[in-house]
C-alpha cells in the first residue's frame, strides 16, 4: 500500500527521491488567484458566490450572529467542553512561556537600544471545516493571539450545509474563548475577505486584518501565499504530514496507528516512515493494511497512503535516516528509536518533534500544550509553527545622549560620505554647531 523507497545503497543527492505531493500550493495558485481578485473587486458578493459554489450554502450574512455562538456553547456536550477547557489551559501555559522579554542593551555609556515586542492590532484566524471540522484549531489560533495581547480577533470557518453556519463545536470553542467576531466563510475567499476587508450584506464592515494565520487545505494555503505582503501570514500550514523515524525497536502497531491517524485529514495528507529496519518496514506495512480496512475514513486514508506523497523509506543506518528526515522537513516528526531524546536533539528540520512512544502526534493535535498549526511541504526548513511571537512585532527603540552621539558622530559622517549620502551626516553635524571631532 505504501510505496517503498530503498536507500540502503546510499543517499546520493536525495534530489527527486523524497515523497512529495503531486499537487502542491504552486500548482493551484492559478486556480486561486481569480478567486482572490474577485473578492478584492466585488467584496462580500464574491465571498458568498464562492461559498455557494464550493460549500453549497449561502449564509444571509457573513458574520455569525452572537445568538448562534451562544447557542453552540449551551449545546456543547460536557465531555467535549471539559476537553476544550483542558486543551485551552495547556495551550495557554505552553504559549505564555513563549512571550519574549523586553531587552534593554547599553551599547555604550549613554547609548541604549531596547528590543520591544508589540502585538499586532487585528488578526484573522482561519479554522478549517471542509472534510473535517477543527474546534482544536480554534484553540491553537486564538490562544496565542490572546496571550500576545492582540485586541482585534476575527475567526472564519466554512459554513456547514446542515446549519448554514460554521460547525457548532467550532463556534462553541470561539464562545468559550470569548471570541465574538466569527465569519461563515472558508477557502481562498475567506482568506481574501480577511486580507482586503469588505462590507457584509447587512451593511456592517468587515475590517481588514494585519495578520492571517491558520491551517487549511491546498487552496487556503495558496490564498495565504497570495495575500503575503498585504498582510503577514504564519507558515504555510497545508495538508498534514507525519514522518516517523524508527528503528527495529519501534512497535509496528504504534507506528502504523500514527501513520493512519494523520492520513485521515485529507487525500493529500502525507504519511512517511523512515526506518533503518527492513523488518520493521514490513511489519508496519502489514499493520497499516489491517488498520485501513477498519478505519472510519477509509477512502481518504487510502488515497493519502497510496499517493506519491506517502512512502516507506528504508535507510542503511541511523545517520542516513536523520539526513532523510532533515531533507524531508516534516510538519510532524516522531522519533521511535533507541535513545529517542538524543536522536531528537540532532534533528534540524521539522515543524514539531514527538519524542518516544508516549508522545504520538495526536497528543500534540489536541492537548500537549504545543501548537498544531505547523509548516508543511518542506517549509519547516525555514519557518516555524504558530506561536505567540507570530502575533508580535519587534521594535527597536534607540535612545542616545548628547555625549554618546558626539562620540560616534565621526563614524556616522565617514559612512554617510562613503555612501555619498551627505545629508545623513549633516543631520548629525547640525546638532553640534561647534563641530564634531
Ligand atoms: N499544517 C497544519 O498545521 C494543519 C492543521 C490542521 C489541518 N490541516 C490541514 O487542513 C486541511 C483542512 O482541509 P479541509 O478541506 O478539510 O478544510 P478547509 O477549510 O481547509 O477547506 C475547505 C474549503 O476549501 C474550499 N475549496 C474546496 N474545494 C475547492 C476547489 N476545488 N477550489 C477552490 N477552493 C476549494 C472551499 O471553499 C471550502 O470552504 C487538511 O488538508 C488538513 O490536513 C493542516
Ligand atoms: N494534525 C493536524 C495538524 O496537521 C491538527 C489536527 C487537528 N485535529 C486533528 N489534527
Ligand atoms: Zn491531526
Amino acid at each position: 500500500m505504501l510505496r517503498r523507497i530503498d536507500l540502503r545503497q546510499g543517499l546520493g543527492s536525495l534530489n527527486g527521491l523524497l515523497p512529495r505531493a503531486a499537487a502542491d500550493v504552486a500548482s493551484v495558485i492559478d486556480q486561486v488567484e481569480p478567486l482572490v481578485s474577485d473578492v478584492r473587486r466585488r467584496g462580500a458578493q464574491a465571498v458568498l458566490d464562492a461559498t455557494e459554489k464550493f460549500d453549497g450554502v449561502r449564509p444571509a450574512t457573513l458574520r455569525v450572529p452572537q445568538q448562534v455562538i451562544d447557542d453552540a456553547v449551551a449545546g456543547l456536550a460536557p465531555e467535549v467542553r471539559a476537553a476544550l477547557d483542558e486543551a485551552i489551559t495547556r495551550v495557554r501555559v505552553g504559549h505564555r512561556a513563549q512571550i519574549p522579554t523586553e531587552r534593554v542593551t547599553q551599547i555604550v555609556p549613554g547609548g541604549i537600544v531596547t528590543q520591544r515586542w508589540v502585538p499586532v492590532g487585528r488578526v484573522g484566524l482561519y479554522v478549517p471545516g471542509g472534510l473535517a471540522v477543527y474546534p482544536s484549531s480554534v484553540v491553537m489560533n486564538v490562544v496565542p493571539a490572546q496571550v500576545a495581547g492582540v485586541r482585534g480577533i476575527a475567526v472564519t470557518s466554512p459554513p456547514q450545509q446542515a446549519t448554514g453556519w460554521p460547525d457548532p463545536t467550532v463556534l462553541a470553542a470561539c464562545g468559550l474563548l470569548g471570541v465574538t467576531e466569527v465569519y461563515a466563510a472558508g477557502g481562498a475567499q475567506a482568506i481574501a475577505m480577511l486580507g482586503y476587508g469588505t462590507v457584509d450584506t447587512d451593511g456592517t464592515s468587515i475590517r481588514p486584518v494585519d495578520v492571517i494565520t491558520g491551517p487549511g487545505n491546498v487552496y487556503v494555503t495558496a490564498a495565504k501565499r497570495l495575500m503575503r505582503g498585504i498582510v503577514s501570514i504564519d507558515a504555510e500550514a497545508g495538508p498534514t504530514e507525519i514522518a516517523v523515524l524508527a528503528d527495529e525497536k519501534a512497535d509496528p502497531e504504534h507506528v502504523a496507528a500514527d501513520l493512519v491517524s494523520q492520513a485521515e485529514h485529507d487525500p493529500m495528507a502525507a504519511s512517511v516512515l523512515i526506518t533503518t529496519s527492513k523488518a520493521l518496514a514490513d511489519a508496519v506495512e502489514d499493520a497499516v493494511i489491517n488498520r485501513v480496512v477498519r478505519t472510519r475514513h477509509r477512502d481518504r486514508v487510502t488515497a493519502a497512503l497510496t499517493g506519491q506523497q506517502s512512502a516507506i523509506v528504508v535507510c542503511a543506518n541511523l545517520e542516513d535516516a536523520i539526513k532523510v528526515a532533515d531533507a524531508y522537513a516534516a510538519e510532524h516528526l516522531e522519533i521511535q528509536t533507541a535513545d529517542a531524546p538524543v536522536v531528537a536533539r540532532r534533528i534540524r528540520n521539522a515543524g514539531a518533534i514527538f519524542v518516544g512512544r508516549w508522545s504520538p502526534v495526536s497528543l500534540g493535535d489536541y492537548a500537549a500544550g504545543s501548537n498544531h498549526v505547523l509548516p508543511t511541504a518542506g517549509c519547516a526548513r525555514f519557518s516555524s509553527g504558530l506561536a505567540t511571537t507570530t502575533f508580535l512585532k519587534q521594535m527597536q527603540v534607540v535612545e542616545y545622549s548628547k555625549e554618546a552621539l558626539a562620540a560616534v558622530a565621526p563614524h556616522v559622517l565617514a559612512l554617510s560620505a562613503a555612501e555619498d549620502l551627505p545629508a545623513h551626516g549633516e543631520a548629525v553635524s547640525a546638532r553640534f554647531p561647534d563641530g564634531v571631532r
